[in-house]
C-alpha cells in the first residue's frame, strides 16, 4: 500500500485526489497501485490526518463545499491542524504529493518540503517547478541516498510526457537542441488574441480555467517557461543552468495590433523556450518569436504546448499535448505514482 500525504491542496492536488477516487479499482488491478490518502495539509484550506486512510469523497466534499478540509467529519483517529512539515515528518505517509505554489525566486518552501521528505526516506511526486529548476542535483542525490523516489513529470508540459519520453525512448541520441512552447497560459492568451479577444480577457479566462500560476506575472513575463528551460537543460542535457542566467522576455507588452499585423503577413507570435548545446556549451533563452503560419509550432493553439527535440541520430522529434490544466496535471502525478509502484515492484527502490 502507498500512503499519500498532499502538501498543498489546490486545483492540481484535488484533481489527483479525484482521479485516485474514480480509478481506484483499475489502479489496483492493472498497476498494483493501492493508494490510500492519509493526510492533507494546505496553507488556507486547513489540514486533516487519519493514519488508516481518509475517505477521499468526504475530503473533496469538505474542501469544495466549505473551502476547508478541517470540516472533514470528526471520527476516531482523525487529527486536524498539522502544518506542512509536521505532515511530512510525523505522519505515516510514505509518499508526499508536493503541489504548493511554484515560487520562481527561491523555490521555497517546496525545496525544504522535498528535502525533509527525502531525509525521512519518504518519496515525493511534484508538479512544483522550483525544486527541480533550482535544486535538482542536491535533491536527486538526497533521494537516491535515502532510497526514495522523486517524480516530477508534470513540471514541464503538464501531463504530456516531455521528460520521461526523451529519457526512456530517445536514449542513445545526443539531443543538440530543444525548442518549444512550454507555457499554456501565454499560448492560450496569444491564440485568443488571434481571435480578436483582448489580452486582459484572455488572461482572466486562463486563470478561471486553472492554467495560470497563483501569480500570473510568472506566466506572462516568461518566468515559468524560463524555469522549464532550466529543468530541460539540467535533466535532459545534463548541464544545469541557473534560471537567472536565461535571458527572458514575456508577452506582457504584446498588443492586438501586433498580433493582427503578424496575421496579415501570414505569421503568428509564439512564446518559445530554446535550449541549445554547441561545442559542449549549453545555453537557453525565452522570448516571443514571429513564426510563419505553416510552422508546426505556429499551429499549436490554446493551452496546448509542443516541444521539438533535435536528435543527432533520430532527427527532429516533436511532442505535443496539454501544457496546463487541472485534470491533465493531476494525471502527470498519477503516472509518476504508477512509475513509483513499478520501480517498487521490480525492487529498484
Ligand atoms: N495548474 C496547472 O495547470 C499546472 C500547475 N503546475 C504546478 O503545480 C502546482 C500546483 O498548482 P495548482 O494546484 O494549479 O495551484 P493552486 O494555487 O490551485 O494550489 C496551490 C495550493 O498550495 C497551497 N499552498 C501554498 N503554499 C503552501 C504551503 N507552504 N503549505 C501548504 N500549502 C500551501 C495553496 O494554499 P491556499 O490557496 O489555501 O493559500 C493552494 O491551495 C504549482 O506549483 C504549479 O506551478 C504545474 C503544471 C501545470
Ligand atoms: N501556469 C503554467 C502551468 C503549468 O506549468 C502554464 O500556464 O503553463
Amino acid at each position: 500500500m502507498t500512503k499519500i500525504a498532499f502538501v498543498g491542496f489546490g486545483g492540481v492536488g484535488q484533481a489527483l485526489a479525484e482521479i485516485l477516487l474514480e480509478r481506484k479499482g483499475q489502479l489496483e488491478s492493472c498497476y498494483s497501485l493501492d493508494a490510500e490518502v492519509v493526510a492533507v495539509s494546505d496553507m488556507m484550506k486547513g489540514a486533516v490526518y487519519k493514519p488508516d486512510g481518509l475517505n477521499v469523497a468526504q475530503l473533496l466534499e469538505a474542501v469544495r463545499e466549505t473551502g476547508n478540509v478541517e470540516n472533514y467529519p470528526d471520527e476516531p483517529g482523525v487529527v486536524k491542524g498539522l502544518n506542512s512539515m509536521e505532515t511530512i515528518q510525523h505522519t505515516n505517509a510514505d509518499m508526499i504529493v508536493e503541489v504548493t505554489f511554484t515560487d520562481v525566486e527561491t523555490g521555497q518552501p517546496a525545496i525544504d518540503h522535498c528535502r525533509a521528505a527525502f531525509e525521512k526516506g519518504k518519496s515525493v511526486v511534484t508538479t512544483n517547478k522550483g525544486p527541480v529548476a533550482l535544486a535538482y542535483k542536491e535533491l536527486s542525490g538526497l533521494a537516491e541516498k535515502n532510497g526514495a523516489y522523486w517524480g516530477f513529470e508534470g513540471t514541464v508540459m503538464s501531463g504530456t510526457p516531455a521528460l520521461r519520453m526523451p529519457i526512456a525512448t530517445l536514449a542513445g541520441n545526443e539531443i543538440t537542441e530543444i525548442k518549444g512552447i512550454l507555457n499554456g497560459t501565454t499560448n492560450y492568451i496569444l491564440t485568443e488574441m488571434e481571435k480578436g479577444n483582448s489580452y486582459e480577457a484572455a488572461l482572466q479566462k486562463a486563470k478561471e480555467l486553472g492554467y495560470a500560476e497563483a501569480d500570473p506575472t510568472n506566466d506572462v513575463e516568461g518566468y515559468d517557461a524560463r524555469y522549464k528551460a532550466a529543468i530541460l537543460s539540467g535533466y535532459l542535457m545534463g548541464t544545469p543552468i541557473s534560471s537567472k542566467d536565461i535571458p527572458c522576455k514575456g508577452i506582457s507588452d504584446m498588443t492586438l495590433e501586433m498580433v493582427n499585423e503578424a496575421l496579415k503577413d501570414n505569421k503568428k507570435w509564439r512564446l518559445l523556450a530554446q535550449v541549445k548545446k554547441e561545442n559542449g556549451e549549453v545555453t537557453a533563452s525565452v522570448e516571443p518569436q514571429l513564426l510563419d503560419a505553416d510552422d508546426p509550432l505556429a499551429g499549436v493553439t490554446g493551452a496546448t504546448n509542443a516541444i521539438l527535440y533535435e536528435c543527432d541520430l533520430a532527427g527532429p522529434i516533436m511532442l505535443t499535448g496539454a501544457g496546463a490544466g487541472l485534470k491533465e496535471t493531476g494525471f502527470s502525478l498519477l503516472i509518476d505514482l504508477i512509475d513509483y509502484q513499478r520501480q517498487k515492484t521490480t525492487a529498484k527502490i
